[in-house]
């Protein structure tokens, strides 16, 4: 068994509603995120290949551009613009195109935050 992964890198704006540092969150501001897909699975013998890696980008870039240069509160079907919701949704709008969907990490490198999304059920109050 193999685990192929790649990643994308996108800016985006939201606000966040919370209970700490609230007044800040609640103003428009932005992060750079990068996220992780993994898939898992067996080379195919003739091809070498889980999954081409061509492929693999073509699939990812349909989820980078419904979250590059956003404000995330507009995206559809997002929910609160948090770093779960993130991967849920990256999870749900690959789902469909990458068998052997393993997981997806989204990353905030500038603050060391990480979140990883292991299957459709994990979204908050979003129907999958
Ligand atoms: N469980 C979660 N908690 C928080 C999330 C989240 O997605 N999941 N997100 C936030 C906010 O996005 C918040 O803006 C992050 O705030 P903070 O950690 O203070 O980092 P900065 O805004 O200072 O980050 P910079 O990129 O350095 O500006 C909060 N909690
Ligand atoms: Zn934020």
């Amino acid at each position: 068994m193999f685990e192929l992964s790649k990643q994308f890198r996108f800016e985006a704006a939201h606000t966040l509603h919370r209970v700490i540092d609230a007044e800040p969150s609640r103003r428009i501001h932005g992060h750079s995120y990068r996220a992780e897909v993994v898939i898992r699975g067996r080379p195919d013998p003739v091809t070498g290949m889980v999954l081409d890696l061509g492929l693999f980008e073509r699939a990812l870039a349909g989820a980078r551009d419904g979250l590059d240069h956003r404000l995330l509160d507009e995206v559809p079907d997002l929910g609160p613009a948090t770093m779960e919701n993130l991967a849920a949704w990256i999870w749900r709008r690959l789902a469909g195109q990458l068998p052997g969907l393993a997981r997806v990490t989204v990353h905030r490198d500038s603050t060391g935050d990480i979140c990883t999304c292991f299957g459709p059920d994990a979204g908050s109050g979003v129907a999958a």
